[in-house]
């Protein structure tokens, strides 16, 4: 079992902090992007899509983060706010930045790929003057994502919500979302993803994302391993995600979880993780058992990966329970 201790008389569940972007995904399927000529707009970035997830799923959500001063960041905002997410701490950029550009492509169902324009991009610009110790206080949650800590002044601003949120005790929770592209130095990311990682409760990533966080050592880690040395410092779990052959979870009691993954129409791969974060968290915040929370956080994935968009396509609590539940009907 995992010990996470919210701070019950918090106004918001969660708060994301870090990168609001626009994807911009194909329309033509099992097609290379040079031939690709449509693509439909949506919200997008890592924490953006997660923190939309939770929305959806019913958790009182924030986000603290930096957009451009045009159409791009003001259709941002908007769809945060229909969205019913709180944008008070979402700050608008007067450097002249852009909005970061992910261009997808879907070459076939497993093979996809993103191209993506980030060239002086607004939410790398979010600083330390951005970062309100009051409003982070004002959540349970507190949700990092690693792309936001590839450069300055960005790194410093999510490294300044760290030390109000283990202030005040907001139990944090880290995606590693890593994107090789938005960083110049493999030792550089290493060592910023492990000093935050640090001062996490919850870690979220894949295989090969642990792994980049490891490459200082000379023989690779087991799954076990990886998360036991997290554990010495805030860690409660750490979650270790395979794509298709699913998850598994380890606390700090010793224990871990298998989680399995849902057969499903499978139109493109990406936003498999952030759906599954977003309802893994929710369990988490539900305080479910890990195994429960773990079978929603695949579930999510499962409905995401079978629609065209990552934000727009994440699913409501009824949907996730009428999927899970016509799944075990099926098998
Ligand atoms: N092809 C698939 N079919 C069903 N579920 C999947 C598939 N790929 C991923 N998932 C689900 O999404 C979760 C996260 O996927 P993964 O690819 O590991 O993360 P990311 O998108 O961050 O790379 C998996 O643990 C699994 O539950
Ligand atoms: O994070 C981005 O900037 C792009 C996302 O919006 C994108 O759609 C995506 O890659 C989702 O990531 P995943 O959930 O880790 O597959």
């Amino acid at each position: 079992m995992y010990n996470l201790n919210y701070q019950a008389d918090r106004p918001l569940d969660l708060i994301g902090v870090g990168r609001l972007c626009i994807d911009l995904n194909a329309d033509q399927f099992n097609c290379p992007m040079e031939e690709t000529s449509s693509f439909t707009k949506y919200v997008g970035g890592s924490p953006a899509n997660i923190s939309i997830g939770a929305s959806r799923l019913g958790l009182k959500t924030g986000f603290i983060g930096k957009v451009s001063d045009d159409q791009m960041g003001r259709f941002i905002v908007n769809y945060l706010k229909n969205d019913h997410i709180d944008t008070t701490n979402v700050a608008i950029d007067k450097t002249g930045a852009v909005t970061g550009l992910a261009f997808t492509e879907i070459k076939s169902p497993e093979d996809c790929s993103i191209l993506m324009y980030r060239d002086n991009v607004a939410d790398l610009k979010l600083s330390t003057d951005n970062i309100s110790e009051d409003y982070i206080k004002s959540s349970k949650v507190l949700l990092i994502s690693g792309t936001a800590l590839a450069a300055s002044p960005s790194r410093e601003a999510v490294f300044l919500a760290l030390e109000h949120a283990r202030k005040h005790g907001v139990v944090v929770v880290f995606d590693l979302d890593y994107r090789p592209y938005t960083w110049t130095s493999d030792k550089e990311t290493a060592t910023y993803y492990n000093l935050a990682a640090e001062k996490c409760e919850v870690i979220i990533g894949t295989r090969e994302e642990f792994d980049m966080m490891e490459q200082f050592y000379t023989e690779k880690n087991t799954d076990k391993q990886t998360a036991s040395k997290w554990f010495s410092h805030h860690a409660e779990i750490v979650v270790i995600k395979h794509g298709a052959e699913g998850s598994i979870a380890y606390t700090k009691d010793g224990e871990s979880y298998t989680g399995g993954t849902f057969k499903t129409k499978v139109l493109k791969t990406f936003g498999a993780g952030d759906s599954y974060a977003s309802a893994f968290i929710y369990g988490l915040m539900n305080k479910w058992d890990l195994p429960k929370a773990m079978e929603f956080g695949s579930a999510s994935a499962a409905i995401v990966i079978s629609r065209h968009s990552c934000s727009d396509a994440m699913p409501s609590v009824k949907e996730i329970n009428k999927f899970i539940d016509h799944s075990k009907t099926n098998v």
